[in-house]
């Protein structure tokens, strides 16, 4: 995919689709609200549509209506549910780490699988867990990773549980929750990453009607809901970045600072970087003369948008260091070593460190950028053909994994 600068400042007004996190959350709700739920403002990309193969092996009827963006989910009563299967949850983090804890409600026994990038990613604290509150595991392939194979029902209580590798292993424990037998608690056993992604699951189990207090869930049932999805925060932050990099103004339509979404805090970096940045509940706008300062930041909390910065980070006038992000050496690539490479690649002084990176800016040289199958490795450096020439981004359909239009989108800002 040949990228080509832009010539003039941006000035526009987007609205990204659904979010892949909250659609995903609200798919694992309906399908355990016995009933009929709506979803609206969905997100049709592959994490979701695995999502929903998922829940439909479970017994889920859902309905799709793209041009309208809404999912009608019909539920089940996971007491008296016994179908099992083979889940394939591709390569998607969020499915695989929220239907295990589902599927081993059931009394049955399910097989949960993915990519063999899916089967890459670790699986390990999820499957203890699920062992400690009632679940047969059974490990098919190596120990800790996919595919393992579960068999319910679940009693819960208290359950330890790591935080620092990824805080999906958490939140598919708590959805899964109102139908163990004792309910939850969870106690952390180290320090949770992505924290921002944990209120976002416990503000989407209390719109399905579930009791959750800090990290305890009382058991109960969820109630079918219609619920409306925002816009996706991550994938806003291209656009964002884009401002900053070619200069102008993009406002986000849908997403502000009632956001269920850590990643809107991406703006909050760009506004320390220079930029200025307008908000409301749900807008938020940001306006660049395409001169920023480099930046010492934490991005533990919206590490979905490190790979943004790194991008914007070129074109800043002093250095930038990202902090906190060790553990996204385990996401769809180890993202560290790869936007490190990347950029090295076109000629900018950046190193990897060991929780994160650091870029010295530069003028980039013409490149092409290999995306190592991970969709946010060709959107971020997709930003830089937007103001250096001779970008061009390989294999650009694995953005298909949650934003299959994004380069039609880009284009159209012009
Ligand atoms: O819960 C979620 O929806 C997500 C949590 C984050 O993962 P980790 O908790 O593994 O950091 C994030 O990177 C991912 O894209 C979506
Ligand atoms: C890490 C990501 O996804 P997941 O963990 O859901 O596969 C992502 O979308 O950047």
């Amino acid at each position: 995919m040949p990228l080509t600068p832009l010539t003039s400042p941006l000035d526009a007004t987007v609205r990204p689709p659904g979010s892949k996190s909250i659609t995903n959350r609200a798919l694992i709700c309906a399908a355990l609200a016995p009933g009929t739920s709506t979803l609206t403002g969905a997100l049709f990309a592959d994490d979701t549509q695995a999502m929903m193969g998922a829940v439909t092996a479970l017994g889920a009827g859902i309905n799709q209506d793209p041009d309208n963006r809404t999912l009608t989910v019909a539920g089940i009563d996971p007491s008296t549910a016994t179908t099992a299967g083979l889940i394939d949850a591709r390569q998607s983090g969020t499915t695989s780490r929220f239907i295990l804890p589902a599927a081993a409600l059931l009394n049955a026994r399910t097989i949960v699988d993915g990519t063999p990038q899916l089967r890459a990613r670790p699986f390990g604290p999820i499957l203890d867990a699920l062992r400690e509150v009632g679940a047969q595991i059974e490990e098919l392939g190596e120990p800790g990773y996919l595919p393992a194979a579960v068999h319910g029902p679940l009693h819960g209580g208290n359950v330890p549980v790591s935080g620092h590798i990824s805080s999906q292993f958490l939140s598919g424990l708590l959805m899964a929750a109102p139908l163990m037998r004792d309910g939850l608690s969870v106690t952390l056993t180290s320090p949770l990453v992505s924290v921002p992604y944990v209120e976002m699951t416990k503000a989407v189990m209390i719109a399905f009607g579930a009791q959750v207090t800090d990290l305890n869930v009382a058991a109960g049932a969820y109630t079918p809901t219609t619920y409306a999805i925002e816009p996706d925060a991550s994938a806003a932050s291209y656009f964002l970045g884009a401002a900053a990099v070619a200069g102008g103004r993009i406002t986000i339509d849908g997403l502000g600072t009632a956001s269920l979404q850590g990643d809107v805090a991406f703006a909050d970096i760009l506004e320390r970087m220079g930029a200025t940045v307008t908000r409301t509940p749900t807008s938020l706008t940001v306006t660049s003369a395409g001169h920023l300062h480099g930046v010492d930041v934490n991005m533990a909390d919206i590490s979905d948008t490190a790979q943004t910065l790194a991008a914007v980070a070129v074109y800043a006038d002093s250095p930038t260091r990202v902090q906190g992000i060790g553990f996204i050496r385990g996401k769809e690539t180890n993202r560290v070593a790869a936007v490190v490479t990347e950029l090295r690649r076109a000629g900018i002084d950046a190193t990897e460190d060991e929780d994160g990176f650091t870029i010295n800016p530069g003028t980039p040289r013409p490149t092409r950028f290999a995306t190592y199958e991970d969709h946010r490795m060709a959107m971020s450096l997709s930003l830089l053909g937007l103001r250096t020439p001779g970008i061009e981004i390989e294999n650009p359909t694995c953005v298909a994994k949650t934003y299959p239009t994004y380069f039609t989108d880009l284009a159209a800002l012009t």
